[in-house]
């Protein structure tokens, strides 16, 4: 069944092409499928059905008729269906790793990387699903106990990206699953598979029948179906990982039917490097941070701000590292950096690099499309690197998602802050310095959900992950908070005889 993929898979029944509505693998109603692009040489490597607004309605329902019995299983059971569905991620990690690289372009390492990264939540909420705890009171009123219960809010639909499509999904599923919540996942267009594969594993591992559902989509077709599943009655919760303009669409909608939102949206995250910093740490810190997925993370470093003492020789670490980067596809072992996920990232690249020309940035490094020169069918773009830039640069303004990093001089630390607080976003911010102090205040005045202290890595499943302004709200991961997104709060109030 499976078509010729241009890969190998150690298990071909991972590769699923249907989506999974109710415990059967179905096309769309209309019978369409779209085409699934390989970037790292722009062709076609398969399709997947292209759902609309007409297939959502029979998902929903089949996850409610799911919801009615799984909320009632205790959760050490359901604690032990993660496990198992841990566990079986776990043995097929390699097989998952091809296909993510196939999605997305990333190199192989670092889709192994994800696949790591994303089992922490798996194995994480496996133990949250027995540590939910209500509360119990006695209070001023005379013979009365009050008390809280947790119980599981109902069908739940992830709306996911295309960057980190296991690690996304493992985050918000992990958490729902162990609340007792079913979900149905609308996974990017650009990636599919890992999420079908993963719901392949998850009837495997016995979750029932409509626990674990997925509806794939074209681009065409994205805004109609995720509204439709934003808007049926049914839908109880939703959570969304993507760009801020697309966040506020789906509060707008969700706002409606007073639907529970948990919103991962636009990182332009600051990374400031300061005078006392470690330079070698702030730089390897800042190569992993950024080009990891060729820039394509929204905790990624968006505005790199050296202050003046170091700035030069901090530029001059990074170009030097940055240039061993090695540029290919990424299946290929020897490639560091991939490609681009969209070719709508390239015109973006292009746009930041030439305004920032315009406004008297220099290229120190790369500056172009690859994609088209000898060896680079893919959308390949090369690591760039942007000196002298500036706040009125597109570059400081948005997000730039490809692999460009610009580099902007500071002199004191409260110049430092004002400029990394500039920005209408609050996901993550980081920054090196050796004085305590300033590591305490700095902690207190950047405007971000997360904060790295000397390290650009504080991703992790038992840290609640989240931003804050317009990066969203509701946090995923971490203890109690992340789990209690898929749950609601109930307050009983009993009165007692008076000789009781
Ligand atoms: O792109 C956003 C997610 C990145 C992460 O989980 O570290």
């Amino acid at each position: 069944m499976a078509p010729n993929l241009p890969f190998k898979l150690n298990n071909p029944d991972l590769f699923r092409d249907k989506s999974l509505v109710g415990g059967e693998w179905v096309e769309a109603k209309s019978s369409k499928r779209f085409d699934v692009y390989d970037p790292g040489n722009g062709k076609v490597w398969a399709t997947a059905p292209d759902n609309t607004a007409e297939d959502t309605d029979a998902a929903v329902k089949a996850a409610h008729e799911a919801f009615l019995t799984y909320r009632r299983e205790n959760p050490k059971s359901r604690a032990q269906k993660l496990l198992k569905w841990d566990a079986l991620i776990r043995e097929n990690r390699d097989d998952l790793a091809s296909i993510v690289t196939y999605e997305t372009g990333k190199p192989i390492a670092e889709s192994q990387g994800e696949l790591d990264y994303a089992l922490g939540f798996t194995w994480w909420f496996a133990g949250e699903a027995e540590r939910v705890q209500g509360t119990i009171q006695t209070p001023s009123a005379p013979n009365r106990r009050v008390f809280t219960v947790k119980q599981p809010i109902g069908v739940a639909v992830a709306l996911v990206p295309w960057n980190f499509p296991i690690a996304m999904i493992l985050r918000k599923a992990g958490a729902a699953l162990a609340a007792g919540c079913t979900m149905i996942v609308k996974p990017s267009p650009e990636t599919p598979f890992s999420v079908l594969a993963l719901a392949y594993l998850a009837e495997q591992a016995g979750f029932s029948k409509g626990v674990f559902s997925v509806l794939t989509t074209s681009l065409d077709n994205t805004p109609g179906l995720s509204e439709s599943l934003c808007r049926h009655p049914l839908v109880k919760k939703v959570t969304f990982t993507g760009s801020t303009r697309v966040g506020k669409l789906v509060a707008k909608i969700c706002s409606d039917g007073l639907k529970k939102c948990t919103l991962e949206l636009g990182g332009n995250c600051p990374f400031l490097v300061f005078d006392d910093a470690d330079l070698e740490q702030a730089a390897n810190q800042l190569m992993a941070l950024k080009w990891r997925h060729a820039g394509q993370a929204c905790i990624t470093a968006n505005r790199v701000y050296v202050q003046a003492g170091v700035y030069d020789k901090f530029a001059d670490i990074i170009k030097e590292k940055t240039a061993a980067l090695v540029v290919g596809h990424g299946s290929e072992k020897k490639t560091t950096m991939g490609p681009v996920t969209t070719p709508r990232s390239l015109d973006k690249a292009d746009a930041q690099v030439e305004d920032a020309q315009k406004q008297g940035g220099k290229v120190i490094l790369g500056g172009k499309r690859l994609m088209g020169t000898s060896g680079y069918d893919g959308y390949f773009f090369e690591p760039t690197i942007i000196t002298s830039a500036k706040k009125e640069m597109l570059i400081a303004q948005e997000e730039t998602f490809a692999p460009v990093m610009a580099l902007f001089k500071f002199d004191t630390e409260e110049e430092a802050v004002q400029r990394a607080n500039d920005t209408s976003m609050g996901l993550a911010s980081y920054y090196f310095t050796k004085n305590i102090d300033r590591t305490w205040r700095l902690l207190e005045n950047l405007e971000a959900g997360m904060i790295g202290m000397n390290t650009g890595n504080a991703s992790a499943a038992e840290s609640p992950f989240g931003g804050i302004k317009e990066s969203g709200y509701g946090k995923e991961s971490g203890k109690d908070v992340a789990i209690q997104e898929y749950m609601v709060t109930k307050t009983g109030t009993l009165t007692l005889s008076d000789h009781y």
